[in-house]
């Protein structure tokens, strides 16, 4: 068997995706040089980004096993370089469609990105729970989607999706780590051993703003942001960078926490985006004898949402009831959220049913050019 020609190995090649920009190596002009030996023995050159790049062993896997399956090739040796810093400019000019300067490709008014800020009015209501089994649902739904985990007091998001290896630098830009088809980037990524943030106003605007702008995203279909609980300053950051999110709440069934909620919700009117819905979380509690107990009273949802409704002038639907669960809990702490797992809980058909109906609604106007002029 005659070993192949470098053209058809080159257009293999083609096959390999980098992990993390998710765009063919060949397209990133990572692949150096192919050598073909006429006994079969293939030798390709691969550039990396950085020199200590995590991904260098999935690559070099990919690598070998596309090439490797070629008729007529009896070896495979991947031969690993680094970019140079001409080449990497060359990059990451290309990412950014030409443009030099970073700007927020999601507040262009012809984006077409979904974002959903998840606010709460206080912690430990579940809060970044949604966030991240919304993610995941809607990634295994086929959607391309992102998350910013801007969560200074709990960015719980990296563990709950299971992020295992840190953010990549091109230069300045990041390239986000993948987990569960989900890409994410979390302020915690940017803090020393995951120590709480002790920042200010402006820091965190500033943190946003390249969360936004420095990160490589690419084409999303949604954006979730997992705010920090209550009305404080990100919200303001998040209502000015991205004009056209919308807000999701999420309440406990407890009345107290309902109050609070209603009051992070009601700051949408002064920052002119749209609430979308309210999620009510830890809405009770299945007994194994079939009893139901509502450990945290009821009612806490309906409330949110009919209080936002008159506070806001338009319909603010409760969009789930997501019951307690163990499961759910143990999902999430061990890296896989409770949609991707196998069991068919409640809480997961509500979560899975949530994830739905935020996905195929249609946009809001909010913030967005109509792109009128005037006659005449
Ligand atoms: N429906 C549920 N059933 C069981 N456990 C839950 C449920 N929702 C959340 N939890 C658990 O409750 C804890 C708090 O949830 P989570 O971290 O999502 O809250 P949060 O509102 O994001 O809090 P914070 O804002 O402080 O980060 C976590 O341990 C999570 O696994």
């Amino acid at each position: 068997m005659s070993a192949p020609t470098i053209e058809a190995v080159q257009a293999e090649l083609v096959k390999v995706i980098d992990p993390e920009i998710r765009r063919p190596i060949t397209e990133l002009k990572m692949v150096r040089s192919v050598e073909v030996e006429p006994d079969g023995q293939v030798v390709v050159g691969v550039d990396l980004t950085t020199a200590g790049c995590p991904l260098k062993d999935t690559i070099t896997k990919d690598v070998t096993d596309v090439v490797g399956a070629m008729e007529g090739v009896s070896d495979v040796r991947v031969d690993m370089g680094v970019m140079t810093e001409e080449q990497r400019k060359e990059l990451r000019s290309m990412l950014r469609g030409g443009m030099g300067e970073p700007e927020i490709p999601f507040s262009k008014p012809d984006s077409l990105t979904r974002i959903y800020a998840v606010t709460s009015g206080k912690g430990g209501v579940g809060k970044s729970s949604v966030t991240a089994n919304l993610a995941a649902a809607m990634a295994a739904d086929g959607l391309k989607v992102g998350v910013v985990d801007a969560d200074i007091y709990g960015f719980s998001i990296p563990r709950m999706l299971g992020v295992e290896l840190p953010p990549t630098k091109v230069d300045d830009m990041i390239m986000p780590p993948v987990a569960k088809d989900v890409k994410v980037i979390s302020i915690g990524m940017f803090t020393q051993d995951g120590r709480p943030v002790v920042w200010r106003g402006p820091m965190l605007h500033r943190a946003l703003q390249q969360f936004l702008s420095d990160v490589f995203w690419g084409d999303l279909d949604v954006l979730l942001l997992d705010l920090p609980p209550g009305t404080g300053d990100i919200a303001i950051s998040v209502a000015q960078m991205l004009p056209n999110s919308e807000i999701l709440v999420v309440t406990t069934p407890q009345v107290a926490a309902a109050e609070v909620a209603q009051r992070a919700g009601i700051v949408a009117e002064q920052t002119n985006q749209r609430v979308v819905g309210v999620v009510e979380n830890m809405s009770w509690l299945d007994q194994p004898d079939g009893t139901r107990v509502e450990l945290f009273g009821s009612g806490g949802g309906e409330q949110v949402s009919a209080e936002l409704a008159k506070g806001l002038g338009y319909e603010v639907p409760l969009l789930a009831q997501v019951p307690i669960e163990q499961v759910l809990r143990e999902a999430s702490d061990t890296g896989t959220p409770l949609v991707l797992r196998e069991e068919d809980t409640p809480a997961k058909q509500a979560l899975q049913s949530l994830a739905r109906s935020l996905s195929h609604r249609a946009r809001g106007l909010s913030g967005r050019s109509l792109g009128i002029s005037p006659v005449g």
